[in-house]
C-alpha cells in the first residue's frame, strides 16, 4: 500500500522562477522509514534545462559580482533567520526524505543558519592587501575578485548544510551559482530555494536544477562555469576532477573518510565509548567523518568492547520522527546493501560480529532501510573493512600496543578526512596532532561534527587539498587574487 501524501512534482528554480523541468523520466522519492510513502516526485531535468540555469547565472553575474559585499551579506542574514523560523518544518522534511533522527536534522538546520550568518559576517570583512613596491609612488594591491559561475554538487547526507556551506561563502564572495543537489533529497533542496527567494536574493543570482548526475559534466564543460565545488564519493569526485581538468577549471571534492578513533591505554574508557557510539552511528553513520575504525590499545581492548557493544544493542532503530528513535535508516536499498555487503566480507575475511550485523526486526522495520549498529572486532588493517569507507552504522575494532602502532594504523588507509585520539598522556596527544595524516584530528572528541567557523578539508584522498571549505578560508576557492600596480607619479 502506498501512503497518499499530496505529492509535489518539483520544478527547477531559475532566474528567481519555478519552472517545469523538460526531461521525461519520473522519480518517486521514497521516505527511507517507510518506503510505502511516496515524499515527491521529480520528472528529470535535461541538457536543455541545465543549459537554461546556467546561462540565468551567467546573466546575474555582472550585477551581483558588482554589488558590494556587505549589501550581499545583508541577502545571507534574511536567509538564515528565514531558515531559523521555519527550522521544524525543514527538519521535518530532511527527516522525510533522508531518514535521520528529528533531533539530527533540527541540528542541522540550526548549524545552516548558523554556518549562512557567519558568511553573511565576512561581507563586512572582506580584505585586500597593499604591498610596498619598489618604486616610490608605485603601489601594489592584492584585491579580491569573485569568479563567474559556480557548480554546486551536493550529497543527500547533509541535504541542508552542505548545500549551505558551499552557496553561503560562493555569493557571499560576488559568483553565482547553479545547485545539482543529490537526487535522495531533491524536496530539502527546493525547499532551500524557496528560501533564497523569499529573502530577495536577485533573479539568477542562485539557481538550482533537479536531474541526474550525469548532467554534470556536460555543465562543466559550460565556457561560463568557472568552478565546481562537490562533496560525494570518491568515484564522482574522480570523474568530476577529470572533466574540469580539460579546460583547467578550479575544482574542490570532499569526499571518502575512514576515520579513526584511537583509544590509549591511559583513557576513560565510559567517555571513550560514549564518543564512539556518536561518532560510528550518529546519522547511521552515514557521514564522511564517522568513526570507523576504533584503534584500541589491548590493555583496554575487552573492557572497551564490552561496554561498546552494550551501549549498541541500547541504541534505538526507527522512524526518525518517533519519539525515543535514536538511529534513524540508511538512505536507501542500495546503500543498506553495500553496508551488509561490507559485513559479510568482514566476516570472510576473518572479522567477528560482536553485535548487529543484520537487519534489525520490529514492526514496520520491512517498511524501511534499517541496519544494525554493528561492531566488528578482530579486525586487522589490511581488511577491507578496515580500508573501505562503509557510509553505514559499522565500528571496526584494531587492537594496537603502542602508540607508534596506533599512528601507523591511523595512517594506513588512502583517506585521511578526520582523526580522534582519547588519550592524557600529552605525549601521545602531540604526537596524534602532529603525525596522523588528516586535514582534521582531535583530542577527546568525536570525529565528527565541526565548527563552521574553522576549516575543513581532508588530506589524501578524501579531498583536493588545495582549498578548504568553512572558516574564512572557504572564501579562497571562491575568489581569485589579482595583483594590481597603480603608479600615481
Ligand atoms: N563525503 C561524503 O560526505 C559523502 C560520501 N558519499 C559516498 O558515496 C557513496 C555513494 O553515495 P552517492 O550519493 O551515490 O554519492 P555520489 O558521489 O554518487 O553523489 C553525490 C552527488 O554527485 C552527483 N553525481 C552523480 N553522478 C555524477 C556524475 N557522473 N557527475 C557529476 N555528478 C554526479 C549526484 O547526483 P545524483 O544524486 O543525481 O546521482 C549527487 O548530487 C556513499 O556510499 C558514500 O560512500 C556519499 C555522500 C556523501
Ligand atoms: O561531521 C560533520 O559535521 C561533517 C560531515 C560531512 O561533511 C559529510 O559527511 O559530508
Amino acid at each position: 500500500m502506498t501512503v497518499k501524501n499530496e505529492v509535489r512534482v518539483l520544478k527547477n528554480f531559475i532566474n528567481g522562477e519555478w519552472v517545469e523541468t523538460s526531461g521525461t523520466d519520473m522519480l518517486e522519492i521514497r521516505n527511507p522509514a517507510n518506503k510505502d510513502e511516496v515524499v515527491v516526485n521529480v520528472r528529470q531535468s535535461n541538457e536543455k534545462d541545465a543549459q537554461a540555469a546556467i546561462e540565468a547565472a551567467a546573466a546575474a553575474f555582472p550585477a551581483w559580482s558588482k554589488t558590494p559585499s556587505p549589501a550581499r551579506g545583508e541577502y545571507l542574514f534574511k536567509i538564515a533567520a528565514i531558515m531559523e523560523a521555519e527550522a521544524e518544518e525543514i527538519a521535518r522534511i530532511i527527516v522525510q526524505e533522508e531518514g535521520k533522527t528529528y533531533a539530527d536534522a533540527f541540528k542541522e538546520v540550526n548549524y545552516a543558519a548558523g554556518i549562512v550568518k557567519f558568511y553573511a559576517g565576512e561581507g563586512r570583512r572582506m580584505t585586500g592587501r597593499i604591498i610596498e613596491s619598489d618604486m616610490a609612488g608605485v603601489q601594489i594591491e592584492l584585491h579580491k575578485e569573485a569568479l563567474g559561475v559556480v557548480l554546486v554538487v551536493t550529497p543527500w547526507n547533509f541535504p541542508l548544510s552542505i548545500p549551505a556551506w558551499k552557496i553561503a561563502p560562493a555569493i557571499l564572495s560576488g559568483n553565482t551559482v547553479v545547485l545539482k543537489a543529490s537526487s535522495e533529497t531533491p524536496l530539502t533542496a527546493q525547499k532551500f530555494m524557496e528560501i533564497v527567494e523569499r529573502a530577495g536574493v536577485p533573479s539568477g543570482v542562485v539557481n538550482q536544477l533537479v536531474g541526474p548526475g550525469r548532467l554534470v559534466t556536460e555543465m562543466i564543460n559550460h565556457p561560463a562555469v568557472k568552478a565546481i565545488t562537490f562533496t560525494g564519493s570518491n568515484r564522482v569526485g574522480n570523474l568530476i576532477y577529470a572533466e574540469a581538468a580539460k579546460e583547467m577549471k578550479r575544482v574542490l571534492l570532499e569526499m571518502g573518510g575512514k576515520n579513526p578513533l584511537i583509544v590509549m591505554e591511559d583513557a576513560d574508557v565510559d567517555a571513550a565509548v560514549a564518543l564512539a557510539v556518536a561518532g560510528g552511528y550518529g546519522q547511521t553513520g552515514q557521514a564522511c567523518t564517522a568513526t570507523s575504525r576504533v584503534v584500541i590499545h589491548k590493555d583496554i581492548r575487552q573492557e572497551f568492547t564490552d561496554k561498546l557493544v552494550a551501549k549498541s544493542k541500547e541504541i534505538k532503530i526507527g522512524n526518525g520522527m518517533d519519539e525515543g528513535v535514536t538511529m534513524g535508516p540508511q538512505v536507501s536499498e542500495g546503500e543498506r546493501q553495500s553496508t551488509l555487503d561490507l559485513i559479510q566480507k568482514a566476516i570472510d575475511e576473518g572479522g567477528e560480529v560482536l553485535t548487529g550485523g543484520g537487519i534489525p526486526e520490529f514492526a514496520g522495520s520491512d517498511k524501511g532501510f534499517f541496519v544494525e549498529p554493528t561492531v566488528i572486532g578482530s579486525v586487522k588493517s589490511a581488511m577491507t573493512i578496515a580500508q573501505e569507507e562503509v557510509f553505514g552504522p559499522v565500528i571496526s575494532i584494531i587492537e594496537i600496543d603502542s602508540i607508534d602502532e596506533a599512528i601507523e594504523v591511523a595512517n594506513d588507509v588512502a583517506f585521511g578526512l578526520s582523526a580522534a585520539i582519547c588519550t592524557k598522556n600529552l605525549t601521545y596527544m602531540n604526537r596524534a596532532l602532529s603525525e596522523i595524516q588528516a586535514g582534521i584530528v582531535k583530542v577527546n572528541m568525536t570525529t565528527t561534527g565541526t565548527f563552521f567557523q574553522a576549516p575543513f578539508g581532508g588530506y589524501k584522498q578524501s579531498s583536493t587539498g588545495t582549498y578548504k571549505e568553512l572558516g574564512s578560508e572557504a572564501v579562497e576557492f571562491y575568489c581569485q587574487n589579482k595583483t594590481r600596480y597603480i603608479n600615481s607619479n
